[in-house]
């Protein structure tokens, strides 16, 4: 008998292009303007049949990654199993090369891998919507993740509206030592806005056009990230980071997200190769990377 054949979904990291944070709300969380971008820096992950949910990870920060049932993969496979009321008999293998807890979203990236895996490992032929519906429980980025290209988050980012881009995007990303807690940053964010009118976060329109036209050099300048000021508060050496980017020619550079990772947007690949070396000399972060967007959302990769 042949063993039975696994099915590995690939899944993008993202970057926010503009996020906007309001105030926290009753339940914690805040209300959010979240424009995502879906980059080329994935992860694999592969379901294959087991006794009993298993997970293995490898790649550079494999260490990191937590292998109980409170990996998002693992919850993603239970959430899914309970919907239809199966087992969730399954062995989740991640081979992980987006940053852990660096604010592209690689948790989110394998629930929502491990979700489309699995779906089509048992042959569920879940719907999308119910697919979407489990996402957002999982987290607030997750349904972003299947979607992938970019998308328009509202509530707690979790409410998504496709956007439409017109042309290639490149970047490069820092990876910093050491990563920062999510919540820890939406913290220091309340910290710091504390006795401040914050207002109501909207997309900004010069933004949304930017990229809508693909223009690299009106996207620069509209980059913005309401969560950076709280991920350098806990994380000073982030500014030399984001100064060694400038300095090497980036068009911009902001935090990604929650950080430690900073993104630099640049005018081609040549540009990215460039400051991509410049910022491993620099000697400021663990080692970059290049990339580029849109990237499609988790997609199920043919069987080998
Ligand atoms: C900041 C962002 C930007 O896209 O991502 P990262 O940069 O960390 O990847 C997201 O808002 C993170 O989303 P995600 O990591 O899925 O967060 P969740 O698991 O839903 O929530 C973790 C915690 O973050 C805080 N949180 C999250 C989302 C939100 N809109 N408001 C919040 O205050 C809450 O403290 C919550 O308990
Ligand atoms: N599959 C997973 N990969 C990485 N981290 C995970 C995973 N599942 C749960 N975690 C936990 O989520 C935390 C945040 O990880 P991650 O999603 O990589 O970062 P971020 O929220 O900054 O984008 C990690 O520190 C880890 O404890």
């Amino acid at each position: 008998m042949t063993a039975p054949a696994g099915v590995t979904v690939r899944v993008p990291a993202k970057v926010n292009v503009q996020l906007a944070v309001g105030a926290a709300r009753p339940d914690g969380f805040h209300d959010l303007a979240n424009v995502f971008l879906a980059v080329s820096l994935y992860d694999e992950v592969t379901a294959t049949p087991a006794d009993e949910l298993t997970i293995t990870c490898e790649g550079p920060d494999a260490d990191k990654v937590p292998l109980d049932r409170t990996n998002l993969a693992a919850r993603a496979a239970e959430l899914l199993a309970a919907r239809h009321g199966i087992s969730p008999a399954v062995h989740l293998h991640i081979a992980k090369d987006i940053p852990v807890a660096g604010g592209m979203a690689g948790g989110s990236a394998d629930g929502a891998g491990a979700l489309l895996a699995c779906d089509a490992l048992w042959g569920l032929d879940t719907s999308r919507d119910v697919l979407l519906e489990i996402c957002a429980e999982l987290g607030s980025d997750v349904p972003f993740s299947l979607v992938g290209g970019a998308a328009l988050g509202i509530g707690r980012g979790e409410q998504l509206t496709g956007l439409p881009v017109g042309g290639a995007f490149h970047w490069v990303f820092a990876v910093a030592d050491g990563g920062l807690s999510t919540p820890a940053v939406y913290g220091e964010f309340d910290r710091l806005t504390e006795g401040v009118d914050v207002p109501e976060p909207t997309a900004s329109p010069v933004l949304l056009e930017a990229l809508r036209a693909g223009d690299t050099t009106a996207l620069a300048g509209a980059l913005a990230n309401d969560l950076q000021a709280a991920a350098l508060s806990l994380r000073p050496s982030l500014a030399a980071t984001l100064t060694a980017g400038t300095e090497a020619g980036a068009l911009a550079a902001l935090v990604s997200g929650s950080g430690p990772t900073t993104a630099f947007l640049v005018k081609d690949a040549e540009a990215a190769e460039s400051v991509a070396a410049a910022l491993t000399a620099s000697g400021t972060c663990r080692t970059a990377r290049a990339a580029t967007s849109p990237a499609p959302g988790a997609t199920v990769l043919p069987s080998a």
